[in-house]
Parts: C-alpha cells; sequence; structure tokens
C-alpha cells in the first residue's frame, strides 16, 4: 500500500518522506516546486511535479498510483507575515487546494488523510498551554486558512466514510540528525534557521521582533517541536486512522515555551558564535505567546515527544554547516 505525500519536496514533507520510506513504506510525492526543492525528495520516492489545484493533474496522479491507502497534505503556503500582506493567495492555495484534494480522494474512494494545521488557528490564545477545547480565532489569513481547512475536513468526513487527523504543529524546527535534509526556504523568515544564518557569517545580525509582548522578558514565547518527533506524530496518526481511529484534531508541542531571546541564547551557547542581534519593530501578526498542551496527542496517538531545543538547534546546525546554501550546494 501506498502513501502520497503532497508537499513532499518541502521542509516537513521531505522529512517525512524519508522516514515512511525508512519505516517500509511505498511512497509518492507530490509537488510544485513553489517553495519545495526537487533535490529533497528521497530517489525511492515516485515523484510527481504539479499543483494539487490542478483537478486533472492530481486525479491522473490518483490514476496512476492505484494503492494509495492515505494522504499526508503538507501543500500550503505558511508564513504569517506574508499572509498579513496577501491575504487572498493564502486562501486561493491552501482552501482551494484542500477543496480539489477532498474532491479527488472522494472521486477516488481513498478513506484517510493526516493533515498539517496549526497553532496559529489560536490566534490569542485564551489559556496557556492550548488545549483542544482552548477556543481557536486566528488573528492572521495563515491561521484562518488552517481554520477553514480543519471545518472542511469535518464536514467531508461527516457527510462520506472518510477520516481525518489534524496535526496543529506549534513551531517546527530542526532537521534530520545526520544533517542530509533540513530547512531551506528560500525567502527564509523563521527565527531558527534566521538565526543560524548569522552564526555561519551569511547575515551580520538577527532582528528581534519586538520586545513589548506580554511575556517574562517582552519577547515572543513559542514552543517548539523537533522534526524527528513531528514526523512520529504523522506516522502514527496514520497507524491510528487505518486501525479505525475517528477523525480528531490533536495540539503537537512540548508543553514549554521559548522567548525569542532565550532561542537566541541557546543558540549561542550551541554553535559557539556571539550572533549580534538588535530588537525591532514587532512583526504583524504575531501573538506574545503559543505553547500547547499535547496531553491529547500523548492519550490516543500514543505519542510523546523526546527533543528539546538544544538537541532541535543542534540538528539544524549540522544541515546548516552541511548544506550553507540549502538545495543549491
Ligand atoms: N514549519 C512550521 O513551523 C509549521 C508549523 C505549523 C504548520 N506548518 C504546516 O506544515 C506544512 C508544511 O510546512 P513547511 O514548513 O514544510 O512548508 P514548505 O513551504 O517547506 O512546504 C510546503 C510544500 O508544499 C508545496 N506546495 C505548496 N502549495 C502547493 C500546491 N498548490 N500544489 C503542490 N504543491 C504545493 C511547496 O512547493 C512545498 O514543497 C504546511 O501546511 C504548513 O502550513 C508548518
Ligand atoms: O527574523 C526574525 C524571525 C522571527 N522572529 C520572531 O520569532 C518568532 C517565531 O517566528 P517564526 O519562526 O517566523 O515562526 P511563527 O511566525 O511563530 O510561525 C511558525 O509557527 C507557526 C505555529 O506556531 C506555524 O503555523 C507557521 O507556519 C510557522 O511559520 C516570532 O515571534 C517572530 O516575530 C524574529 O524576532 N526575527
Amino acid at each position: 500500500m501506498t502513501v502520497l505525500i503532497l508537499g513532499g519536496a518541502g521542509y516537513v514533507g521531505s522529512h517525512a518522506t524519508d522516514e515512511f520510506l525508512a519505516r517500509g513504506y511505498d511512497v509518492a510525492v507530490v509537488d510544485n516546486l513553489s517553495t519545495g526543492h526537487r533535490a529533497a525528495v528521497d530517489e525511492k520516492a515516485r515523484f510527481y511535479e504539479g499543483d494539487i489545484r490542478d483537478k486533472t493533474f492530481l486525479s491522473d496522479v490518483f490514476t496512476k498510483e492505484k494503492n494509495i491507502e492515505g494522504v499526508m497534505h503538507f501543500c500550503a503556503y505558511s508564513l504569517v507575515g506574508e499572509s498579513m500582506e496577501k491575504p487572498l493567495m493564502y486562501f486561493e492555495n491552501n482552501v482551494g487546494g484542500a477543496i480539489t484534494l477532498l474532491e479527488v480522494m472522494n472521486d477516488f474512494n481513498v478513506k484517510h488523510i493526516v493533515f498539517s494545521s496549526t497553532a496559529a488557528t489560536f490566534g490569542i490564545p485564551k489559556e496557556t498551554p492550548i488545549t483542544e477545547q482552548t477556543p481557536q480565532n486566528p488573528i492572521n489569513p495563515y491561521g484562518e486558512s488552517k481554520l477553514i481547512m480543519e471545518k472542511m475536513m469535518k464536514w467531508q468526513a461527516s457527510a462520506t466514510d472518510m477520516t481525518y487527523v489534524a496535526l496543529r504543529y506549534f513551531n517546527v524546527a530542526g532537521a534530520k540528525h545526520d544533517g542530509s535534509i533540513g530547512e531551506a526556504h528560500k525567502n527564509e523568515t523563521h527565527l531558527i534557521p534566521i538565526i543560524l544564518q548569522v552564526a555561519l557569517g551569511q547575515r551580520e545580525k538577527i532582528m528581534i521582533y519586538g520586545d513589548d509582548y506580554q511575556t517574562e522578558d517582552g519577547t515572543c514565547v513559542r514552543d517548539y517541536i523537533g522534526m524527528a518527533d513531528l514526523i512520529d506524530a504523522h506516522i502514527k496518526a496514520l497507524d491510528y486512522l487505518k486501525t479505525g481511529g475517528q477523525s480528531d484534531a490533536f495540539n503537537l508541542g512540548t508543553k514549554t515555551g521559548y522567548s525569542n531571546l532565550q532561542v537566541l541564547e541557546t543558540a549561542r551557547k550551541v554553535t559557539g558564535h556571539a550572533i549580534p542581534s538588535e530588537i525591532g519593530p514587532r512583526r504583524a501578526g504575531d501573538p506574545d505567546a503559543l505553547v500547547a498542551d499535547s496531553s491529547k496527542a500523548q492519550a490516543i496517538l500514543k505519542w510523546t515527544p523526546s527533543e528539546k531545543l538544544a538537541d532541535i538547534i543542534q540538528n539544524a546546525w549540522s544541515w546548516h554547516q552541511k548544506h550553507p546554501h540549502g538545495y543549491e550546494d
């Protein structure tokens, strides 16, 4: 049986492809390479270049891949700041892509989907740590697009025998332990890779966006989840659906928040570099603190995260040192 990985050339999708293959699954990947890299996809996976919004293309993939037992859906635009400037682009790709995908899954009678949702669906949370009962009120178009996707999955699951798991990742970071694949966004905006680019001498300094948030040191607090832990949750989620688990959503994090300054300090220790920094203005759309309570994933999916922030940064650092120009090397 085959796992179809949509967005498998991207940061998270390429690690999922690698790990599903390592665990003996047959894997096919679809990606339009808008933000992904062909070189990030393991050669053992069959690769289809194209856009999931293109129903003819996607139906063709489902026709060729006759034995799809589950879909892992990573395709999306996913930058909070960009979504504030280009909201329609986000709804068009994220929501539009999901509609086409659900239609094609229905046409081909494919029953299970695990998809990437996000902490950004919660907006400014009413409580911390955030549980699955915490109300979802996104404060940026990216989070809103993912909440719409969650709701579409729910209605589609209630109307058909399709089942889904929505995994709401908190901040993903790190790389495969051996540094062979990792994070290489074309215009990097994420905190940890930018900090490491400073350590590599590719940037002069890291600008920390705002120090007047309602947190201990005034900088935003995030909950960092390591790549190996994240992918393990996806494999467990697919197993859960395959063995009859009901559609559901799970928060994925470590229940530990780190401020932007604490992340910077940890990176200084891991890399041994001074990493110059400066405090700048706030970035639009950033909540003060996002920390996950993942007890539900631990209880139902039997998922327990083990990677600590220093390990996560160490893995990312190995990747960045080996591939200072990402997949261009
Ligand atoms: N990285 C994080 O911290 C984080 C946190 C929460 C949720 N997520 C979600 O996880 C998923 C993966 O994130 P990532 O960091 O790997 O992003 P990414 O941009 O590296 O990966 C997304 C992949 O999907 C592809 N893609 C996008 N739209 C497509 C389309 N219409 N058709 C075909 N391919 C398409 C891109 O080319 C890319 O390879 C996204 O859905 C994102 O919203 C990421
Ligand atoms: O140069 C930089 C880049 C980021 N930050 C700050 O670092 C924190 C983390 O930002 P970033 O790494 O860009 O991640 P988020 O904006 O928190 O979003 C990530 O994490 C979300 C879940 O919390 C996911 O939904 C998104 O897809 C993913 O990009 C925020 O306070 C940013 O303002 C800086 O201070 N300077």
